[in-house]
């Protein structure tokens, strides 16, 4: 299923990387709202119990995957006037105390997760039924836990048996509540879409991880969901290794600013460290749950210089690029960035921690080692990372899999290797539609 609109954006010709002939790159580059935060406000947003505004929100295909679902349920998201230089900020009326769905609800997924993983349990709490689905490549990201999850709570889920899309929740305009176990070794997005929804359930939600598998991946993000809630008064937090206990409760209307998405600020400061120039971010928040604010202490790990001063985040490359050691589990969403950096620098590197990067996108693993070595790279793939050797790269196309950090990773590459033609650099419109025009002004020094 995919609606105009919301479609996967396709470009016909692949996008020839702007390369800055060993010039450096320097410049200041503002980059719009985090995905992971807006997309969070916007969900809580329709669970309060009063209208909310989202300042500063992202605009792009995640988030207006996630405001037409939430349309689908009943809640109403409009522009305010005087929008800012990335778009106006957002006025979200909430669900109905007793949402009711008098049609079946048709939910695009897309490609995005938070849509796929967050709304199923929204959907849990309307009377009626809401059908999921989303991009060919969306069908197989795994979804199961949060299935089973929704079962343990008594929700009726109708799938292929799978535990992917295509599925259907059969709401009963309520959720008990009560202790659920789940797997969610595959997703941190498991979690935080269950603890999300508890807001409304019935009586409190205990989630607990089995780590049979694993432990749970990228676990600031399960922290941001807890600061999301407990920011709106909720009582959220985390009781155990892997446990996690949500009080419902009315949440009021929310009236919050959105930071600046610091993962896609990633290939920008990438920028200087590749070349050796100076690159800054400003609006750097002091505290933050996104993942994106290890790019302090990952750059460094290269040879970068880091300077985080009065909210601006500055880095300056070094003559030469050190390989690096690196557990990602953290911050998996970053790995395509560091792939970008590992395959230019002078020494061997090795990326631990990341066997979920799996079921993002795509098999971001797999797609790294098979387009860089393309490339003429020498990466292998491990059970949970990829092993990638100093080797000179070549001209050729970088091929994307409708990923937006695979096309941001071949633009990094471009910047030190002639020739680099991205496939389908529209696709970073999922997270950031800006993209190639904020890439084309700082290498032109455009700023
Ligand atoms: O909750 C979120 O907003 C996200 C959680 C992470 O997912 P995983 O735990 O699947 O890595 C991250 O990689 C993704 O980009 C966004
Ligand atoms: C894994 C990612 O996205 P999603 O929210 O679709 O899981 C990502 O943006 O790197």
């Amino acid at each position: 299923m995919t609606r105009s609109g919301l479609s996967h954006p396709q470009d016909p010709a692949p996008w020839p990387a702007p390369f800055p002939h060993g010039s450096p790159v320097s410049g200041t580059v503002a980059v719009p709202g985090s995905k992971s935060l807006t997309n969070r406000y916007l969900v809580l947003a329709a669970l309060a119990a009063e209208p909310s505004v989202v300042r500063k929100p992202l605009h792009s295909r995640d988030s207006a995957l996630m405001i037409s679902a939430l349309g689908e349920l009943g809640a109403t998201v409009t522009p305010l006037p005087d929008p800012g230089p990335f778009g106006p900020d957002l006025r979200v009326e909430p669900l109905p105390p007793h949402p009711v769905l008098t049609s079946r609800a048709r939910i695009d997924c897309g490609l995005a997760g938070t849509v796929m993983r967050f709304v199923p349990p929204l959907a849990a709490l309307c009377s009626g039924t809401a059908d999921f689905d989303g991009d060919a490549a969306a069908r197989v990201r795994p979804m199961g836990p949060v299935l089973e999850g929704l079962r343990q709570l008594g929700v009726q889920v109708v799938d292929e048996g799978r535990g992917t899309l295509p599925l259907s929740v059969v709401g009963g305009g309520s959720v008990a509540g009560g202790t659920v176990t789940i797997d969610a070794s595959g997703s941190s997005q498991f979690v935080s879409a269950l603890l999300l929804s508890a807001v409304r359930f019935e009586a409190p939600l205990v989630l607990r991880h089995d780590d049979t598998a694993g432990g749970v991946p990228s676990l600031p993000h399960v922290e941001m969901t807890l600061a999301v809630l407990r920011d709106a008064g909720i009582a959220a937090e985390r009781t155990g290794d892997h446990e996690w206990r949500v009080q419902p409760g009315a949440v009021p209307g929310l009236d919050v600013t959105v930071e600046p998405d610091l993962s896609n600020a990633g290939p920008f400061l990438a920028a200087a460290v590749v070349t050796g120039g100076t690159v800054s971010v400003p609006d750097w928040p002091a505290h933050t749950t996104q993942g994106g604010d290890h790019w302090r202490h990952i750059l460094p790990r290269f040879g970068a210089r880091v300077d985080v001063r009065d909210g601006v985040f500055t880095v300056t490359g070094p003559e030469r690029l050190r390989g690096v050691d690196l557990d990602l589990s953290e911050a998996g969403e970053l790995a395509p960035t560091v792939a970008a950096l590992c395959a230019l620098a002078s020494g061997p590197s090795r990326l631990r921690g990341i066997a979920h990067l799996r079921g993002h996108e795509t098999d971001r693993l797999a797609a790294l080692s098979a387009e860089l070595n393309g490339l003429g790279g020498s990466v292998r793939e491990t059970a949970d990372g990829l092993e990638i050797q100093p080797a000179p790269l070549h001209a050729g196309q970088f091929h994307t899999y409708h990923d937006h950090r695979m096309a941001t990773a071949g633009a990094i590459l471009g910047l030190r290797v002639p020739g680099i033609l991205v496939e389908n650099i529209g696709t970073t419109a999922k997270t950031l539609p800006e993209f190639p025009q904020l890439w084309a002004d700082l290498v032109a020094g455009d700023h």
